[in-house]
């Protein structure tokens, strides 16, 4: 990091806290918020959209779409969020953008527009931040290549890259080598201006908003499961998209930093509205359930095609378990907070199977258990996850150094967290990428423990 970039760095330290009392809102769920404006963008006609995460990797979607033809724009604000429009140009008539697509810190903008440009004859140059950067993209130029796109990729199949679209693009069947939803998704966003049947299969399942909201959108599309649970997606191109209302849920992975926040400090009852309980997203909840954790859904409903509840959450005694890797798809981007947990919690918690931590926005095996031991709390780090005998209850000693985050807003808020539940604090070195998910945690925070 360079010395005006450390300059800039928003450091903070997170002071213990009496109980979170109160009610609060969420923002929109972050998948389906890019998903929403990729999709408005390539259906013809005006797609609304509230409750839209404005975090700035949603914001990087919005600009690359701009940036292709499409019109997105903010109309207003609503109770759940933002209120947008998006205008779009029809699959096939998306534009040659002008100027790099710069990304962020967004590998769901990156790897899925990668997909939706692939099928277009149109060239495209990536970009990112350095986090960004180092993330693989190979994952997504193996299937896209299949399909007829060429790549010119930084050492390692990395950002900065140039991706050479074709039209018309070749059908491909594609089994997943990871389970990613991000890949699955970029293959069936290309197949959509691809004539004839590409096919996606998918042995461990993964979010499934892609496959809801394209058939939303009018897509032809079938999901088949086999019996060993296996799915087969296949999407039908050329499509033609019809414009969508959306009200987009809460993001269960931003309630997951209060669930766990509540579930921990003394006293604490929380209610956390509208927030979306999709199977493919849901882990964290069963998990902390099995942990001893009292949750209760209260009013569940249906909200933009997916299932939501208000969620009461009241201090609980944590007890350490094994987590099934099985569950791991599910709650992909909750374990650094899980983490947090399960160091609090009595005896020893096991995971395992997450070796796709690895590669997200920083090494999230490694960054949590040295920001973890650093904060006193004793965790064993393995190949594919952490071991930690949590305290029981008793606060961790908190840190005196800054714990590095290396630019992922999920270690800066679940250190946040850890913070509450310390006798000295937790020093956290940045907490500007909080924004790139969760702009307004902070407030929300504050608001709760006030
Ligand atoms: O498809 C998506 O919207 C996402 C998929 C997941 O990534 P992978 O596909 O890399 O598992 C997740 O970690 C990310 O935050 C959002
Ligand atoms: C992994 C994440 O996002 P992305 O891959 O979009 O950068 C995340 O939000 O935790």
């Amino acid at each position: 990091m360079s010395h005006a970039d450390a300059a800039a760095m928003r450091p903070r330290r997170f002071l213990p806290t009496g109980p979170l009392k109160g009610r609060i809102r969420v923002p929109g769920d972050k998948s389906i918020s890019h998903r929403s404006i990729m999709l408005g963008a390539l259906a013809v006609g005006e797609t609304r959209v509230t409750g839209l995460l404005e975090g700035e990797d949603v914001l990087a979607t919005a600009a690359a779409m701009r940036a292709m033809g499409a019109s997105v724009e903010r109309v207003g604000n609503s109770e759940s969020g933002g209120e947008w429009v998006v205008n779009g140009v029809g699959v096939g008539a998306l534009l040659q953008p002008e100027a790099p697509l710069d990304m962020g810190n967004s590998g769901t903008s990156t790897r899925l527009l990668m997909g939706l440009i692939a099928s277009h004859p149109i060239t495209a140059t990536f970009i990112g931040d350095a986090s960004l950067s180092k993330r693989p993209m190979g994952r997504v130029i193996t299937p896209l290549s299949q399909m007829g796109a060429s790549f010119e990729a930084s050492e390692g199949g990395r950002l900065p890259l140039i991706l050479k679209g074709t039209s018309p693009a070749v059908p491909i069947t594609y089994r997943l080598p990871v389970a990613s939803a991000q890949v699955k998704s970029a293959v069936l966003l290309a197949g959509l201006n691809t004539p004839g049947r590409t096919t996606v299969i998918e042995p461990v399942p993964t979010r499934d908003h892609s496959e809801r909201m394209l058939k939303g959108f009018g897509a032809q599309l079938e999901v088949e499961v086999e019996p060993d649970g296996t799915r087969i997606i296949t999407v039908t191109g050329e499509a033609e998209l019809r414009p969508q209302v959306i009200d987009v849920p809460g993001d269960p992975s931003s309630a997951a930093f209060f669930i766990v926040a509540a579930l921990l400090v003394p006293g604490s009852e929380v209610l956390i509205e509208n927030v979306g309980l999709n199977p493919t997203r849901a882990g964290l909840v069963s998990v902390l359930r099995q942990m001893g954790g009292d949750i209760t859904e209260v009013n569940p409903r249906e909200v933009g095609g997916e299932p939501v509840a208000d969620l009461l959450v009241k201090h609980s005694v944590l007890k350490g378990i094994d987590v099934d890797p099985e569950i791991a798809p599910a709650m992909i981007d909750e374990f650094p907070v899980l983490f947090v947990a399960a160091s609090l919690a009595e005896g020893k918690t096991t995971t395992s199977g997450l070796d796709e931590l690895r590669v997200k926005e920083s090494d999230r095996l490694a960054v949590m258990a040295a920001a973890l031991t650093a904060a006193g709390a004793r965790i064993e780090e393995r190949e594919d996850g952490l071991v930690i005998e949590g305290t029981g209850g008793e606060a961790l000693p908190g840190t005196e150094a800054a714990i590095a985050t290396h630019l992922d807003h999920r270690i800066a808020m679940s250190m946040a967290v850890a913070g509450l539940v310390s006798r000295g604090g937790v020093e956290v070195d940045d907490t500007r990428p909080i924004a790139t998910s969760f702009p307004v945690f902070e407030s929300m925070l504050a608001g709760l423990v006030a």
